[in-house]
């Protein structure tokens, strides 16, 4: 296969993510037209967000199982179609019920594509470039949620409800097209029929990704996707255009630091886990200045809080690499569907719990951030300890493989397709 081709190939999944991307993120910049349209307050909303994530979250793993089964090419397929049909029911549909199974459908279609493109990538890949190219692929995926919002705004205002969320489907529907003219597959391993959910499991690497996934996105994430806004300007008294400046800044800033965080992840594999946990650190004592700051905590200190938050995202897919050099390709799916669903179930629950202890405490947002120490004090020792079972197994194999004569570091990882 020649690399233009593998090149093409990884460029059509990254547009299905981007895809993804976008339909996943539509319901965000229509908050006040579904809040009218379905006769619903803000708690509705965040239920339907919630019910959208959750399908996401709890369909990682049996979708990391089809996707070893089926191949990255079918998955995707699948994956672009029900998230269309969830657009088109979002689209005609005039009530909550509707309303909700439109965007569980998007949260379905949605779990089949990342783990898919991520697959793609492991497997047609050499290792020494998969770490970038998984960075590149988030990095870019992140893109589509910016460039997306827009055009939707624009759509939402000009042509209306129903016209904006049929287009969004139509998108959906080229994305089946291009994914089934272009895209090619191997044929599922010989080994994909094994049981591969508990060996993925049983492996310290995998255990170790997902530890890495939850302990560094859960905190941008839940800033991004729902806490941010509200904390920089009722708590830090930051005006809306402010915050939105300074939620954009992570962001861009996350992309900006993706690839040079890749490249050194490629470059010196046995330091993945010190970027992990300076991640980790960084962004506990970045929060741990501000919410300590007496008062209102100076612009200044909210950039550093920003900027180091950017980091969480693409320290995150550190996480997704483990999974791929403690892997064989067999069962990469299913071990990256377990690195993903740890990140998302972290996420969802520091959401949550924030807002459980923000009504218990009568909106005091320190007390409610402050819910993420035990996340990364959990995430920071397991990370620990899952890399101390990790290096043994691989020296036990090492030590196994030079007594037969082997020798190849990479035994456990998926091999690039020759
Ligand atoms: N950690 C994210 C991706 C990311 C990369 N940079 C910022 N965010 C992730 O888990 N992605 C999975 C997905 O389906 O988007």
């Amino acid at each position: 296969m020649s690399s233009r081709r593998v090149l093409l190939f990884w460029s059509i999944g990254v547009i299905a993510y981007v895809i993804a991307v976008f339909h996943r993120q539509s319901l965000g910049v229509a908050g006040l037209e579904a809040a009218a349209r379905l006769g619903v307050a803000s708690s509705g909303l965040a239920m339907l967000a919630m019910l959208q994530l959750l399908v996401y979250a709890a369909m990682q793993i049996p979708v990391g199982m089809l996707v070893d089964r089926f191949g990255s090419k079918r998955m995707l397929i699948t994956g672009a179609a029900v998230m269309s049909c969830g657009q088109l029911v979002f689209a005609l549909g005039d009530d909550l019920l509707l309303a909700v199974t439109g965007r569980m459908l998007i949260g379905a279609g949605d779990a089949m594509t990342f783990i898919s493109v991520i697959r793609m990538i492991n497997l047609w890949f050499p290792a020494r470039r998969n770490p970038l190219l998984v960075q590149l692929t988030g990095l870019l995926g992140q893109l589509g949620a910016v460039v997306s919002a827009v055009p939707l705004i624009h759509s939402l205002h000009e042509y209306g409800w129903t016209a904006t969320f049929l287009g969004a489907a139509g998108i959906g529907v080229a994305a089946v097209l291009m994914l089934a003219a272009v895209l090619r597959d191997r044929r599922p391993e010989p080994g994909a029929r094994e049981p591969v959910l508990r060996a993925a499991w049983a492996q310290p690497g995998t255990r170790l990704g997902m530890w890495t996934h939850a302990a560094t996105q859960s905190s941008a994430a839940a800033f991004l996707l729902l806490w941010g806004y509200p904390f920089l300007v009722e708590s830090q008294h930051q005006t809306p255009a402010a915050a939105g400046v300074l939620l954009t800044t992570t962001t861009l800033v996350g992309m900006v630091c993706g690839p040079p965080l890749g490249y050194l992840a490629g470059r010196f594999p046995l330091r993945r886990s010190w970027m992990v946990l300076t991640v980790i650190g960084g962004t506990a004592a970045a929060w741990t200045a501000v919410l300590l700051w007496p008062g209102r905590a100076p612009l200044w200190l909210l950039v550093v809080l920003v900027v180091v938050l950017a980091s969480n995202g693409p320290g995150s897919m550190i996480g997704f690499d483990y999974a791929r050099t403690f892997n064989p390709a067999a069962r990469i799916g299913v071990a990256t569907g377990i690195v993903n669903g740890g990140g998302f179930v972290a996420s969802m629950a520091v959401i949550a719990l924030v807002g459980v202890l923000l009504d218990a405490t009568g909106g005091d947002y320190r007390a409610a951030l402050a819910v993420q120490y035990p996340v990364w004090v959990l995430g920071a020792v397991q990370v620990l300890r899952y890399r101390v079972k990790a290096r043994r197994l691989l020296a036990q194999l090492e030590e196994r493989l030079g007594e037969v004569g082997g020798g190849e570091h990479a035994a456990l990882g998926a091999q690039p397709v020759k």
